[in-house]
């Protein structure tokens, strides 16, 4: 069996060995003939597939170690008997991690509570479901906006969007969907800007596309926004500086990388591709996972109590640092901001999810944040 997988799909090498010959290249470097005489392709979120790729392959297995599937043409797969599968599910605790820690940042930072303030969640699949969680646990007001969810299960959970309008914070955590009754391209637009509650706090770790880039500087201008935190970018890699420039915390694309996300995603699709040529070959997370460095974490008892976590979350995620990271793009040159861009992606250190953390020790007024914070592993 030929296989081409993406250099950057984490111990790709290793959980391939013995299952025959493997091509690993970096997903922005394959070109068409590349996928010519291939059986199977693990991809990443970096490279488009459609017919270019496909249109002379002989592949019969496709997958993407991501959950988005906005850059393959399933259409094209499906109609050509391609099989094709993702990894649905993979990074969702690692995204509810990253907003969490941009939710205790800003809050330390900008000097407010968390407590009593309201949050709308703009699709309540994997991600949303898991953010909701953590904001309810941290005291939060959170109501959720998922129209295909309502439609299918008519629970009266799902609100109406105009609820979500008046909310302190809007979060989106959509699929890119570009048309029909549930698009979400520009969803974030100059009207939708118009309706929020002034000085609303926009996150967006969905696609950058989701949200109007134009629109969102036009709100943070106007002060109809007071803040965005943005992980996402219209045009990744090539992102828009301006944006970057105003966003209170700017990362690239990386909510979803904890380890434990990306060797899942790696899982996923390696024992998706088995299952399809009918191998008995099956990784399992736990061979490639290291023990986490921070097991033990002890919360002070100065400071507002977001201040307090927001130290304890550094220990496991500095969201800082990526942010900071980033932000060094704007001293490279234009041409080379979107290399600088795919590098931060591809070299980005290890990260753990918080769940990972074994022990909180907490004072009392702390605890119950702490679990919202900290949550068990799931099972
Ligand atoms: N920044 C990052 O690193 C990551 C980004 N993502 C992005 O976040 C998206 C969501 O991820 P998951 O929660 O795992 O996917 P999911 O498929 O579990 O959930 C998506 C939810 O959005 C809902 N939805 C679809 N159209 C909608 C609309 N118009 N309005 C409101 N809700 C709508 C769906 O019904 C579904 O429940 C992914 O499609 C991907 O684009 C996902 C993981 C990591
Ligand atoms: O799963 C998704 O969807 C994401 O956005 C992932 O973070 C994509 O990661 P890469 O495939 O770009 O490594």
């Amino acid at each position: 069996m030929k296989i081409l997988a993406d250099k950057h799909i984490p111990f790709i090498e290793k959980a391939l060995e013995g299952l025959g010959e493997a091509l690993i290249k970096h997903g922005r470097d394959m070109s068409p003939s590349d996928f010519k005489d291939i059986d199977a392709y693990l991809g990443r979120s970096v490279r488009k597939l459609g017919e270019e790729e496909l249109a002379a392959s002989t592949v019969q297995f496709a997958s993407t170690a991501s959950v988005g599937t906005d850059h393959v043409d399933k259409d094209y797969l499906e109609s050509h008997g391609i099989a094709f599968a993702s990894a649905a599910g993979c990074n969702a605790v690692s995204v509810a991690d990253y907003v969490t820690a941009s939710l205790l940042n800003l809050a330390c930072t900008r000097g407010f509570s968390l407590q009593g303030k309201s949050i709308g969640i703009v699709g309540a699949g994997n991600v949303g479901s898991r953010v909701a969680r953590r904001c309810r646990g941290l005291g939060m007001d959170v109501i959720l906006n998922d129209p295909p969810l309502r439609r299918a299960s008519g629970d009266e959970k799902y609100r109406p969007i105009d609820e979500i309008l008046g909310c302190d914070f809007i979060s989106f955590h959509t699929p890119l969907i570009r048309s029909g009754v549930d698009k979400t391209l520009h969803y974030f637009s100059n009207d939708f800007a118009s309706e929020i509650r002034p000085g609303a706090v926009l996150i967006n770790t969905s696609r950058g596309a989701v949200a109007d880039t134009e629109a969102v500087l036009k709100a943070l201008d106007s002060g109809r926004l007071s803040d965005a935190v943005i992980d996402v970018w219209e045009g990744e890699p090539d992102i828009p500086a301006r944006l970057l420039k105003k966003a209170f915390i700017a990362t690239p694309h990386i909510a979803g990388h904890a380890i434990e996300a990306k060797v899942r995603a790696m899982r996923m699709v390696v024992n998706a591709m088995c299952s399809h040529f009918q191998l008995s070959r099956r990784v399992d997370e736990k061979d490639f996972l290291p023990r986490p460095d921070v097991e033990k974490i002890k919360i002070g008892r100065a400071g507002s109590i977001e201040c307090r976590l927001n130290q304890a979350v550094k220990k496991v995620y500095d969201i800082e640092k990526d942010d900071s990271s980033l932000r060094e793009i704007l001293s490279v040159h234009k041409d080379k901001r979107p290399e600088f861009f795919d590098r931060l992606r591809r070299d980005y250190p290890v990260r753990r999810e918080f769940s990972t953390v074994k022990s909180v020790s907490a004072p009392e007024d702390a605890a119950a944040l702490c679990k919202a914070v900290f949550p068990p592993p799931e099972r």
